[in-house]
């Protein structure tokens, strides 16, 4: 019987992810006009798993609208599957394209070409490793990469990898001396030192550098800061952008000294903003000392330079500012800083919580700028004027879900939209300038909605309880969602409480596949943002560092016993997930809460802070978490190490009795695959119910698409065998 009701609910299982894993995720969108000034087109790029052929495919769309009275969708084109694009990029006037085509040759070496198409033809083609004066072309990383075309449409921007001189054994023949020995001879003994890299997920990216392409000559300039900065000191550069005029080059650079930490979730690393002229290759730091900074944008006058910000060293993600630098003096001013919230929760601007803004962001009064932000649980569309220095919220109250802007130009927005229900999809709106200076939107659905039925979704908040007092920053309120199946049934539905990583991250009301396709399976799911979530205020994330393992397991589990007492959910129903940040929390709940559980599923779960520290690609993340001031300098010492083990999931796993299932990603540098293993000893050890499955070629997120659907199976396969059982 029960073997029986395993098998059907894994079945089910399957035919409910292959359904839901059809939906696409819009990753760009851009609005052209061609010459005829009354069609408005919107070209989309998205991306879909597909099962079969165990890979993403990214395909594009576009819409013909016409905006003679309003906005009208006159015209879509079939979707067509983009393969090998790197980059795709049109140019100011609309009459070139720049495409990034890597190749994968039988032999699995990748070829990267630089494609320049008109509205007819391919113009240009270029071999980059003909170029033989950079690496490979880094893509859309969303930390370095950039493609940008100069105004004068005669250059690109681009960032690659810094060229590696050759290496050869010590042992290898030496060339004749009268041959003709090339300028540079390869380094002898060099081909097994250590290159250092960004860390998980960018595992090939050691050094990348600016590059300027002059597509007449087809040839490439590397602007090799070190010389021009004038010091020694080794950057990696990214996030490039053209100065007014195309006279220069503005860029963030990291110092690569004095060792690399990982940079992924980790928009806090030291780096500044840098202005090179390229006439006289001067170069000039423009933003504050010691500060993380990311995502510079001018003006469409270039009059004024806007870029976020934040402090160095303290929690991964948090609070950001906002700054102006005038061009002409170079002056900064603070537009926006850090936001508290206090009792207020969230019902004010909570802070700007975004890794960047929009490639085009600006309305054409060149002082309002628009993004998305994570405001509490959900996404909205702000508008900043960084004249009077004001913020508005530009979506409807209404509409609680996921607002991404993907363009801004001629004061049309694109935005995508989609909510636990909705997976993403498009709206084009208009900007209407009120008579205070802000601004409504006029939406069209560039398509309709595919609701999935059988799905709704709320926000609670909640307030930390009376035990909870003693915390610091106790009056501060949390939130969750609950997802629940609407079904008829009258059983009440087991209940699976998912507490998101980072920690300083949010779960907001996105369509998340995982989350849809358990509620489509009978589950209901609480995702919990607890103290120290994004999107809450800036004293929401500093109550959490120092405190991890007890406040944040307090705030999910006092969110799960009071959404139980509603009474719409069996107590004795109640599973538990998470992963990394999240897997932690599954640990101590489990080890705090041992009989609240009737099965536990961790994905790459942090699981001894202390013995993490000496092979994570973030150590600082174990300093700060543990309450511990970080500097690239610090060495643990005993009490660091008993601070550390004293915060960590490992220190209650004698007291765990609920069934583990441990999800890892293979090569995950992040949380190292033997955090997971070391909890599974101590459960084997301690005769706890413990299943573990290693995913090779994964990291950090387990994303490729054939292990995120076993996984998917085998967690409601897990569930299911831990609800049935007596
Ligand atoms: C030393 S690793 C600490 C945990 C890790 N934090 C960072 C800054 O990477 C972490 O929790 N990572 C999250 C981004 C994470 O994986 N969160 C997801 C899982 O995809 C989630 O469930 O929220």
């Amino acid at each position: 019987m029960e073997t029986d009701k395993i098998e059907e609910a894994t079945s089910n299982a399957v035919d409910i992810y292959k359904g839901l894993a059809c939906s696409p995720s819009v990753t760009r969108g851009e609005i052209s006009f061609g010459d005829n000034t009354s069609l408005t087109t919107v070209t989309s790029i998205w991306s879909q798993r597909d099962i079969e052929r165990s890979e993403n495919v990214k395909f594009s769309r576009s819409h013909y609208i016409s905006q003679e009275n309003h906005i009208e969708v006159l015209a879509r084109s079939a979707p067509t599957e983009l393969k090998s694009e790197v980059w795709n990029v049109q140019s100011p006037s609309g009459k070139l394209r720049v495409i990034i085509r890597s190749v994968k040759s039988d032999k699995q070496d990748e070829k990267q070409y630089i494609e320049i198409w008109n509205t007819q033809n391919k113009e240009k083609n270029i071999d980059v490793k003909s170029l033989d004066i950079h690496g490979k072309i880094y893509d859309q990383d969303g930390h370095f990469g950039t493609l940008q075309w100069s105004k004068s449409e005669k250059f690109l921007l681009y960032v690659a990898e810094k060229k590696q001189p050759k290496t050869e054994s010590f042992f290898e023949k030496k060339p004749e001396s009268n041959s003709d020995s090339s300028k540079d001879p390869p380094l002898r003994g060099e081909e097994h030192v250590f290159r250092e890299m960004w860390g998980e997920q960018f595992v090939d990216k050691c050094h990348p550098v600016l590059c300027v392409f002059d597509i007449e000559a087809a040839t490439t300039r590397v602007l090799d800061t070190t010389k021009v900065l004038n010091t020694e000191m080794d950057m990696s550069a990214g996030q490039a952008i053209w100065t007014p005029g195309d006279s220069g080059v503005v860029f963030v650079g990291w110092t690569n000294e004095p060792f690399k930490l990982g940079l992924i979730y980790c928009p806090q690393r030291r780096n500044a903003l840098y202005h090179i002229d390229l006439e006289s290759t001067t170069c000039t730091q423009l933003s504050e000392k010691d500060k993380s900074v990311r995502s510079p944008r001018f003006t469409p006058d270039g009059k004024k330079l806007v870029y976020l910000q934040n402090a160095t060293y303290g929690p991964h993600m948090t609070c950001a500012n906002l700054i102006e630098c005038d061009w002409a003096s170079k002056n900064l001013t603070t537009i926006v800083g850090d936001c508290f919230q206090g009792e207020d929760g969230i019902s004010k601007f909570p802070g700007i919580y975004s890794l960047e803004f929009p490639t085009r962001c600006w309305a054409t009064d060149n002082k309002t700028l628009f993004m998305s932000s994570t405001w509490g649980s959900k996404v909205d569309i702000i508008s900043i004027n960084i004249e009077t220095k004001t913020v508005a919220k530009l979506n409807e109250d209404a509409e609680v879900g996921v607002w991404t802007v993907l363009d801004v130009t001629r004061d049309m927005i694109l935005a995508s939209y989609a909510n636990p229900s909705t997976p993403p999809y498009l709206r084009l709106g208009v900007l209407n300038l009120k008579e205070d200076a802000t601004y409504s939107i006029t939406w069209t659905q560039l398509d309709t909605p595919s609701r999935i039925s059988g799905i709704k979704y709320k926000i609670n908040t909640h307030t930390p309880t009376g035990e909870k007092a003693k915390d610091h920053f106790s009056n501060l309120k949390y939130e969750s969602i609950l997802v629940t199946p609407t079904s008829e049934s009258n059983v009440k539905p087991p209940l699976v409480v998912y507490p998101h990583g980072g920690p300083h991250s949010a779960i907001v009301c996105d369509f998340m596949l995982y989350i849809a396709g358990l509620c489509k399976c009978g589950y209901a799911v609480l995702l919990v943002n607890y103290r120290g979530s994004t999107g809450a205020g800036k004293d929401s994330i500093d109550s959490l560092p120092g405190n991890v393992g007890t406040q944040d397991v307090n705030d999910v589990q006092g969110a799960a016993e009071e959404i139980i007492k509603d009474g719409n959910f069996d107590k004795n129903r109640v599973v538990v997930m998470g992963g990394s940040h999240g897997g932690f929390l599954t640990g101590h709940l489990i080890g705090q809460h041992p009989k609240f559980y009737r099965a536990a599923v961790m994905r790459n779960p942090a699981i001894n802070v202390a013995s993490m520290l000496g092979s994570t690609d973030i150590p600082d993340w174990c300093f700060v978490e543990a309450g511990i001031e970080y500097n690239q300098s610090i060495l643990a010492g005993v009490e660091d190490y008993k601070k550390m083990w004293e915060r960590s999931p490992i220190k209650y796993v004698k007291d765990v009795t609920t069934p583990v299932m441990i999800m890892l990603g293979a090569i995950d540098l992040r949380v190292p695959p033997k955090q997971g293993h070391e909890y599974y000893r101590a459960l084997k050890a301690n005769n706890v119910e413990a299943r573990m499955l290693v995913y090779e070629g994964n990291c950090h997120p387990i994303n490729k698409v054939d292990a995120e659907a076993d996984a998917f199976v085998n967690i409601v396969k897990w569930f299911t065998k831990h609800l049935s059982s007596p």
